[in-house]
């Protein structure tokens, strides 16, 4: 049977979009890697996202994301806005509200376009990052090897549902520098499951230049829910006001961390690139 795919970004962070009706999409690594691989009879994309059918009252789907390492991860920003449109647009509605392994998401039209989505709450504590136990410090100083760091603290840990650390530099970092220290950092033993590694540059307290390593991705034109750890971060840091401009190259979203309810809302665009159909190894 074969499967169509929608190809979407958000801030150039891109996916393939695969929306199953009926059966659900239940790929393997191997298949994953196979829809993420640019060239070579790839598709290329920095995650892959099912969009399967709702398992519980009040959602409209249950969403799946992939990196194109191969492995699950529980929560993805700009493809979160990238479904959310999706599903409006489908049911004729400016607000939606589906399921996904970090929990329930909802999300409503901001503009042509543009969507406001409720990414939910931080994590913070250890445990839920995860954080190894057997570093129980609180001040951890990650030892990365010689690296000319730039950077000014002890790196700051929130999960989005996913894990980040967030580094704050005294200057924008280089694309060879991010790569170099955030694949060090990704698979660092402090973090069990990995880690996605923001380089976060503070130019106002309502404006941080960030730049992301993604866990299982690498280098991407744009983080999500790295863009909502770094503002969590920042404001834990006294760094910025609860609502800023989180800028990469590719452009910018806004994040909120709100106060009545400690959720995490960001806004930000959506683009439809093309649709095909997944190779047939793959359609299963
Ligand atoms: N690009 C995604 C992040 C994917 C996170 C993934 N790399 C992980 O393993 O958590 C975003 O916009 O939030």
């Amino acid at each position: 049977m074969s499967r169509t795919f929608l190809k979407m970004n958000g801030l150039g962070n891109d996916f393939v979009v695969v929306q199953t009706l009926t059966q659900n999409f239940e790929p393997t690594p191997e298949e994953i890697r196979a829809i993420a691989k640019r060239g070579d009879g790839g598709i290329g994309c920095d995650q892959v996202i099912a969009i399967d059918p709702p398992k519980a009252e009040g959602a409209s789907a249950y969403v799946r994301f992939w990196n194109s390492d191969g492995e699950e991860t529980g929560a993805c920003g700009n493809g979160t806005r990238c479904v959310a449109w999706l599903l409006m647009q489908s049911a004729g509605k400016t607000e939606v509200a589906f399921d996904t392994v970090a929990g329930r998401l909802s999300g409503v039209a901001a503009g042509e376009k543009l969507v406001t989505v409720d990414m939910g709450p931080p994590r913070l504590e250890w445990s839920q990052i995860p954080l190894a136990e057997a570093m129980d410090t609180a001040r951890v100083e990650l030892q990365v090897g010689p690296i000319d760091a730039p950077w000014v603290h002890t790196p700051v840990c929130v999960s989005m549902g996913n894990p980040h650390v967030v580094f704050f530099v005294d200057a924008p970092v280089s694309d060879e520098f991010a790569t170099k220290t955030g694949s060090l950092v990704e698979h660092h033993p402090l973090f069990p499951e990995g880690v996605n590694v923001g380089f976060a540059h503070v130019e106002s307290r309502d404006h941080i230049r960030l730049k992301v390593w993604e866990r299982g991705a690498g280098l991407t034109a744009a983080c999500g829910t790295g863009a909502c750890a770094a503002q969590v971060a920042a404001v834990r840091r006294g760094l910025t006001d609860r609502k800023a401009k989180v800028e990469f190259e590719s452009g910018a979203l806004t994040i909120e961390w709100r106060e009545s309810d400690g959720h995490v809302i960001m806004t930000g665009p959506v683009s439809m690139d093309f649709a095909g159909k997944l190779p047939e190894a793959v359609a299963a």
